[in-house]
């Protein structure tokens, strides 16, 4: 089948499903805690569902995303959807309680892991896939919303997840060999479910294939040949648009291009429109040019970016417009940030302002630039406002980054710096700590909720948090544990709290974005030059440290990790921004140094995150982010411990970036994947102190004494005694209390156990 189905000329590649007001978050978790029934949790979901195709539709998109609504995750939904379910939780009798026991485990029932979504913040559960997985197809869920679209008059195209991303972001289970294999197995499922939405009216269906701008090996690329020529030869089906995006297709555009599909959506926000002219085969497609970009909040450069598609469409048989990735990734709309600075405001597009601009980009490029003259000219004035903001460079910042930028490193080799150290804190061996928060209560949320909302004072929101310090401080003596944190109350989100804290960035009061599950973030907008006025954690971290004779490590999030996990300016290389971010953390670092703090922990869990998804771009990379964490590291004494925290398993690309970070100690998550990095490690050659997490803080379990010993031991064959640090694999923010406290005290147990063993 050729495009005798009409193209559609503005559309996104799918949107946010949290809620403008985390209605779905709310709905959940009532869900989760018995507040709120099945059908309740289902009508909240629809009414989301509905007002969003609304918007769009108002907004004049005329092929709209179905099917990338989600509970949960969608990467999850494809699983069920394939039969991909594991053995554990098939015999749960209700779809939706079997469904969420897959997503977060059970008290009998571990969930599925869960892992980063290429290179973004959002986090999806990992199908497992064993020898004994038996694909069927079940589109149910799928078949129920476009349903529920037609029914409202929307002009739906359904959206799946392709096979090939299916199965790469997979894990092989129970000896199963390498998942590529399977695809012939899938092949059939999706031919069948073709048919199905044909047969439901939908004239266009998306298939997201997100892996194919990874490096691929020839088998790979093969598989893509293989499976979009059979899917393309497909007589009754609706027309195919195979989706691409965070990144370039490379060799895998060719490929696509010569199978039967309809369409291709390319994401031109992460690269120029040029590799597409050497493919002949695309004179007869639909290109779906992602040119307004999906994962970042600035307002559109419409001029050149139509002067790019009208050279496109020298290309491609049609063109229409449609953001670079789905909406997931930033947040509903700027109209909800009423405290949002003037000048600022109309620099920015979210959501609901990006589906206008797509719109207006597609008008131009049918009815020409007059149709859009306001829309052009405002656009062009916004940018010319934003280039000239006085805010975007601050000459000071500039001048000390000359004056420090080349301090990149400690002068003291690592093994001398543990020699003094340890002089100074004399710890026992196997020293054991927590990675920095300890569960946020709603306690805690509620006196913020107060303080924003001016119900009560500053004062009384500092006695509060201080009685929340107190609480920590003494738990922790209690259990035995040997360094101590404060447990971070008084923070919103590790990099929310800073942003907050320094110029160069605005926090929204609404910008939530799903970052997984029922959890969202508020990423904070990094706009200008950074510069940091005034210390920004020490008063907390020595009020907790006046409490206790034990050491209490600050806790900083660091510049990488700051950067990742913001909206961050696109006129200069992430290179620069990050190092004033380094820099206003180096100067916090020198000032908890000065007020008597021995430990500081500098936090970089994105370290690994933002790592590029083709090799060739890693090293340029690691150069730079290595080097912010180093600056901002290395302003202390010797005898000032640093320590940095990584989490997430898969550390084999960056172990060797792990020891050019030359922090003191560094703690990783190692529980879930036995102590294997360790091994990495070692072979690595890595000399400093290490903290490989000893449960897994994800799941409410609590781990026995003898699971965690059995851990120690195994750890110790491959790190000496003197280096191993003993912790949870990550914070303990979103754990109960009550599992919290009997975890640390089976930690501290075995520690004690194990240290009587080698002593
Ligand atoms: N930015 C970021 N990315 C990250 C992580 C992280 O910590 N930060 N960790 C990893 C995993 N991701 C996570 C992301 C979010 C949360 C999380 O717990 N988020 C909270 C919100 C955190 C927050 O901003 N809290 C605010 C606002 C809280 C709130 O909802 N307040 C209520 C009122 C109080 C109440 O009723 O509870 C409201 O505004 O309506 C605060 O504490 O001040 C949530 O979704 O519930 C956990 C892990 C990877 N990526
Ligand atoms: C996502 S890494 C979290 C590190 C932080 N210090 C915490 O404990 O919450
Ligand atoms: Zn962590």
């Amino acid at each position: 089948m050729s495009v005798s189905t009409a193209p559609f000329t503005a559309t996104v590649l799918g949107s946010a499903r949290i809620g403008p007001n985390r209605e779905l978050k709310k709905a959940i978790e009532a869900y989760w805690s018995g507040r709120l029934e099945r059908p309740g949790l289902a009508a909240v979901a629809a009414q989301l569902r509905a007002d969003t195709w609304s918007r769009q539709r108002s907004a004049g998109l005329d092929s709209i995303p179905v099917g990338t609504f989600s509970l949960y995750d969608h990467v999850l939904d494809t699983a069920f959807m394939l039969g991909a379910v594991p053995e554990r939780v098939a015999g749960i009798p209700n779809h939706l309680d079997r469904y969420f026991a897959a997503a977060r485990g059970t008290a009998s029932v571990a969930p599925l892991e869960m892992t980063k979504w290429f290179d973004t913040n959002y986090h999806y559960l990992v199908p497992e896939i064993g020898p004994d997985t038996v694909f069927r197809l079940d589109a149910t869920r799928l078949l129920a919303e476009v349903a529920q679209a037609h029914t409202l008059g929307v002009p739906a195209r359904p959206v799946v997840l392709g096979p090939i991303t299916f199965l790469k972001s997979s894990k092989p289970v129970d000896g199963q060999g390498p998942l590529l294999d399977r695809v012939d197995e899938l092949v059939p499922l999706y031919v069948s479910l073709l048919g199905r939405l044909r047969d439901a009216g939908a004239s266009w269906v998306q298939i997201d294939e997100p892996a194919l701008v990874t490096d691929l090996d020839d088998t790979d690329l093969d598989a893509v040949t293989v499976v979009y020529q059979r899917l393309g030869e497909v007589r009754h089906r609706p027309a195919i648009l195979v989706a691409s995006y965070f990144g370039q297709l490379g060799p895998a555009l060719p490929r696509l291009a010569r199978t039967a599909i309809d369409g291709i959506a390319v994401d031109l926000a992460s690269g120029s429109a040029d590799s597409l002219t050497d493919v002949p085969e695309l004179a007869d497609k639909l290109v779906v040019a992602g040119i307004v970009d999906g994962r970042n909040i600035w307002r559109n450069d419409l001029e050149q970016s139509l002067t790019t598609l009208i050279g496109l469409r020298n290309t491609a048989a049609t063109v229409a417009v449609s953001t670079s990735c789905s909406l997931l990734h930033v947040p509903y709309t700027v109209v909800a940030e009423t405290r949002l600075d003037k000048s600022l405001r109309c620099w920015l597009a979210f959501g609901a302002e990006k589906e206008r601009e797509v719109v207006t980009l597609a008008t131009a490029l049918s009815d020409g630039r007059d149709a859009v003259a306001d829309a052009l000219a405002s656009s062009r004035t916004a940018a010319a406002v934003r280039r000239g903001d006085p805010r975007l460079r601050n000459a000071q910042v500039r001048a000390d980054l000359g004056a420090v930028g080349h301090h990149r490193g400690r002068s003291t080799p690592a093994a001398e710096r543990r020699g003094v150290q340890q002089a100074r804190l004399g710890l026992p061996v196997l020293p054991t700590t927590t990675i920095g928060s300890y569960p946020q209560t709603s306690r805690i949320r509620i006196a913020r909720a107060d303080l924003r909302a001016g119900r009560i004072e500053q004062a009384e929101y500092v006695h509060r948090m201080r009685a929340e310090i107190d609480d920590v401080i003494a738990l922790q003596e209690e259990l035995g544990l040997d360094v101590l944190v404060h447990g971070e109350p008084e923070r919103n989100d590790m990099v929310q709290y800073f942003a907050e804290q320094l110029d160069g960035f605005f926090a929204t009061d609404n910008g939530w974005v799903q970052s997984y599950g029922t959890r969202c973030v508020r990423p904070p907008i990094l706009y200008g030059d950074v510069t940091r006025n005034s210390p920004m954690t020490v008063d907390w971290i020595t009020y907790a440290q006046s409490q206790s004779a034990n050491p209490v490590k600050g806790m900083l999030t660091g510049p990488v990790t700051i950067l990742a996990w913001s909206f961050v300016r696109d006129d200069q290389p992430l290179a620069d921004t990050a190092d004033q971010v380094a820099l206003a953390i180096r100067q916090e670092t020198i000032d908890l140094e000065n007020a008597g703090v021995d430990i500081i922990q500098v936090d970089e869990p994105a370290l690994r995150e933002l790592l590029p998804l083709r090799a060739a771009d890693k090293d340029a990379y690691l150069e730079w982010s290595i080097g912010a964490f180093r600056l901002a590291t290395s302003g202390v004494r010797d005898d000032t411990q640093i320590h940095t925290h990584l989490c997430y398993s898969e550390f084999g690309e960056v172990i060797d970036a792990i020891a050019r970070l030359d922090a003191d100690v560094t703690s990783i998550e190692a529980a879930r994947s036995h102590m294997e990095i360790l091994t990495d490690l070692d072979a690595a050659g890595f000399d400093l102190g290490v903290g490989p997490g000893v449960y897994d803080i994800h799941s409410p379990r609590v781990p026995s004494v003898e699971e965690i010993a059995s851990l120690l031991r195994k750890a110790l064959i491959a790190v000496p005694a003197e280096r191993l640090w003993i912790n949870p694999d990550c914070g303990l923010k979103t754990r109960g209390p009550g599992e919290v406290k009997e975890s640390l005290a089976n930690m501290v147990a075995a520690a004690k156990a194990v240290r009587a063993e080698i002593l």
